[in-house]
């Protein structure tokens, strides 16, 4: 199988902290994966590491073959590694419709802009609705659209997306999850933070879990735990993490 995404024995971190030990892991061509785990373990520093925001202190990173470990987040995002991240990283005082046309930052993505930017918004109705309001007017859920609409319009050959439903209610939350559904329906491969495993399941092939910075745990949907081992997972035996 054609390897998509290969991480071997990556360490990056902050300053004199290292936060990613050693830590491999891969994407096969043709899937999409789920990271969950213990707040502050590294999730999101992976996917920093990967899209060239942190820079490794060892290891390597290979995007479709190439190596990327060094490269900056422009060459990234121009081939295709696309990263909607955690929280609210708009520009507050931008239009929906602006945001979405500066985001299509690449050569190919400006190409595409116009496809791109009906496809976006026949995916979140709400954008469209509101192409001209503020993005600091935005709810919590519309700017967590707006995020992964940005995304979409770099035309990404790989979308990250991290914790997209956090803090949203369980209908958001739903209506989030089933856009992303249609996303990797179009053909996207994913990776996506989140918490819930169940719902990580329903939406990749295959997850791993990542604590102190490393891959403890691989799961697929034919080895899917249930609840009280999820439960476990978490807590661990003594209900003491
Ligand atoms: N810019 C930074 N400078 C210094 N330390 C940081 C920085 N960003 C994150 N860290 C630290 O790195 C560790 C891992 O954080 P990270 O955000 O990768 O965890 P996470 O697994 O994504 O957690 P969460 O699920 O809460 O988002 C934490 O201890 C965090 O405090």
């Amino acid at each position: 199988m054609r390897r998509l995404l290969d991480i071997i024995g990556l360490q990056a971190g902050y300053g004199a902290s290292r936060v990613l030990n050693d830590l491999s892991l891969h994407i096969d061509e043709g899937e999409s994966i789920g990271l969950f785990g213990p707040n502050g373990h590294g999730k999101s520093t992976l996917l920093k590491a990967i899209s060239g925001l942190l820079r490794p202190t060892a290891g390597s990173i290979a995007f479709d073959g190439k190596d990327i470990t060094t490269q900056r987040p422009p060459s990234i995002v121009a081939a295709g590694l696309i990263h909607a991240p955690q929280g609210n990283t708009l520009f507050g005082n931008m239009r929906i419709a602006e945001t979405l046309e500066l985001a299509a930052f690449s050569k190919r993505a400006k190409a595409e802009a116009g496809r791109h930017l009906e496809e976006v918004y026949a995916l979140f109705p709400r954008l469209a609705e509101r192409k001209q309001q503020f993005a600091r007017t935005l709810s919590g859920g519309e700017r967590q659209m707006l995020s992964i609409g940005c995304a979409l319009m770099c035309a990404p050959r790989l979308l990250m997306l991290d914790e997209p439903t956090l803090g949203l209610s369980p209908r958001l939350k739903e209506e989030l999850a089933a856009a992303i559904a249609k996303i990797s329906k179009t053909g996207v491969p994913l990776i996506v933070v989140e918490q819930d495993v169940e719902f990580l399941l329903s939406l990749t092939d295959r997850l791993y879990m990542i604590e102190h910075g490393e891959v403890v745990r691989e799961i697929s949907s034919a080895n899917a735990p249930d609840h009280e081992e999820v439960m476990r997972l978490y807590f661990g035996a003594e209900g003491a993490h």
